[in-house]
């Protein structure tokens, strides 16, 4: 994990770094495209999660007692941008299965290419959780300040943003906005089209989780 700015990092895990160019690829089919994503959002959390406290247990093995150690306290929250966050969710579950999941639905109006919201359901207990907002894709950055700001509203302290392709533009908005939010990517690309798609990204992330087109 590379350190670009304060509290933004790039994995350059060699991995990672395989698997997100198999993404870029237009001519990677729909479910490849899917697996990959999980695949890489199950790598991340494992690095994302090194902070996670432990407290100590009794654990009696067939041989003898010992210390065993769990997660303590109410931990995690994940709350994916629909859609394309979505596709994240599950490589993550699989590593940290007891995590809540809020979602918060959020589009980008293709001409204004400001974000709009028509969902929001967060857990009961989201101001006692760490949170993980999670999107394949930091463009603008207008839809990640968005979904964090009901995070903020519900008084979450510890927020953290994770992503497969994150452009500087993005970056810097959601970075300047909340400062406090650790951002987590796997590629960091330079800049944007006309119509503020990342180049050179990998196109419409939910587009290509989905085949809608
Ligand atoms: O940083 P921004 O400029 O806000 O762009 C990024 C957003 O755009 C995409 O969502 P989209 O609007 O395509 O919705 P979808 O996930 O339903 O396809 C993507 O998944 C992000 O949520
Ligand atoms: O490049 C981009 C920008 C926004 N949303 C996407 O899915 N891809
Ligand atoms: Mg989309």
């Amino acid at each position: 994990m590379r350190k670009i700015d304060d509290n933004v990092y790039v994995f350059d895990h060699p991995l990672i770094q395989h698997k997100i160019s198999i993404m870029r690829s237009k001519d990677t089919s729909t479910k490849i495209f899917r697996e990959l994503v999980n695949e890489i959002a199950m790598l991340m959390c494992y690095e994302v999660t090194k902070d996670l406290p432990l407290e100590t247990y009794e654990v009696e093995t067939p041989i003898a007692k010992t210390t065993g150690y769990r997660i303590s306290g109410k931990t995690l929250a994940l709350v994916p941008i629909l859609r394309a966050g979505l596709g994240m969710v599950d490589g993550i579950m699989s590593m940290v299965p007891t995590a809540k999941v809020g979602h918060v639905g959020l589009y980008r109006d293709p001409k204004t290419h400001e974000p709009v919201e028509y969902y929001c359901k967060l857990p009961d207990d989201i101001e006692n959780r760490s949170v993980y907002v999670l999107d394949p894709m930091l463009a603008t950055g207008g839809s990640a300040v968005a979904a964090i700001s009901f995070l903020k509203q519900r008084n979450v302290k510890s927020i953290k943003f994770l992503c497969l392709v994150a452009a500087d533009e993005g970056i810097r908005h959601l970075h300047t906005t909340y400062p406090d939010v650790t951002i987590y990517c796997a590629a960091n690309d330079k800049s944007l089209n006309e119509n503020k798609y990342i180049v050179p990204g990998l196109g419409d992330a939910g587009d290509r989780i989905y085949g809608t087109k």
